[in-house]
């Protein structure tokens, strides 16, 4: 099934730092946009115009100082922390920049782990294909620390997946990869894209998760610059 609605509307999002020596630093001044179910969103912009913030305030990891953030047509901003945290293990999935993998334990008990703590069945036969997918079948039971940077990112991807969320908050999700694995995970997404209806939310310098957006808002300083940057149909793949 293909949903066409926006999984996520965020209205004139604002959040500042106070940093250690009393100096406040505005990261996010005012950013409204929004992502479709069944498409990928890319967020870019040059280092420090505030991605990271934008995803942490969309996971409800930061508290934005003003504004609102809807998902799935419920507002994030709004939510206690026990209902945040449900919300969280039920309808998003993360990959973070530093990946957060536990190091003592295997890439496949990694990958189960939303599962298991939100106490859900394990998915044997998901979890297989997405393994077969990410090319990590013959790694499962290594951890960590025995796998490459490229591998402990497509660990990360298959553990935020394995749940299916509605809407898969990534930071930078393929900066470690090299261009065979890119390919590989941006033609999952795609799919999930499409069959699931997955929205993807992607922090991102890459052009190759750009040129795969339904739609690309560009970051600096904070803001949105003229809100969508670049919107074509996911069927097309056209430059704009
Ligand atoms: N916890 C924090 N304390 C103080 N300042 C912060 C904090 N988090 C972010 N900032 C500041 O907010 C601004 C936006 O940072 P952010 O990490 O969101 O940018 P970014 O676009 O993700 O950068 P990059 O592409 O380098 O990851 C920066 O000036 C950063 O230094």
């Amino acid at each position: 099934m293909v949903k066409t609605a926006d999984a996520v509307v965020v209205q004139d999002l604002g959040k500042s730092f106070r940093r250690r020596d009393g100096e406040t630093v505005v990261a996010l001044d005012g950013v409204t946009l929004s992502a479709p179910a069944g498409a990928i969103t890319a967020v870019t912009g040059p280092s420090g115009a505030g991605k990271t913030t934008l995803l942490q305030c969309l996971a409800g990891l930061e508290k934005p100082d003003s504004g609102t953030v809807r998902i799935a047509g419920d507002d994030v901003t709004a939510m206690r922390e026990r209902e945040l945290t449900r919300f969280r293990r039920e309808r998003l999935g993360f990959v973070f920049q530093s990946l957060n993998l536990l190091p003592n334990i295997s890439a496949r008990e990694n990958i189960l782990l939303p599962l298991r703590l939100d106490g859900a069945a394990v998915e044997e036969t998901r979890l297989a294909e997405l393994a077969e997918r990410l090319e990590l079948s013959s790694r499962l039971g290594h951890r960590p620390g025995e796998l490459s940077g490229d591998q402990q990112q497509r660990v990360a991807i298959a553990r935020a997946l394995l749940p299916m969320p509605d809407v898969l908050l990534a930071d930078e999700p393929t900066s470690a990869l090299d261009p065979t694995s890119r390919g590989a995970v941006l033609d999952l997404l795609d799919e999930w894209v499409r069959e699931h209806g997955l929205s993807v939310v992607a922090a991102t310098h890459d052009p190759e998760v750009e040129a795969r957006a339904g739609r690309v808002h560009r970051l600096t300083a904070g803001r949105t610059a003229g809100a969508v940057a670049a919107e074509r149909p996911l069927t097309t793949r056209a430059t704009v």
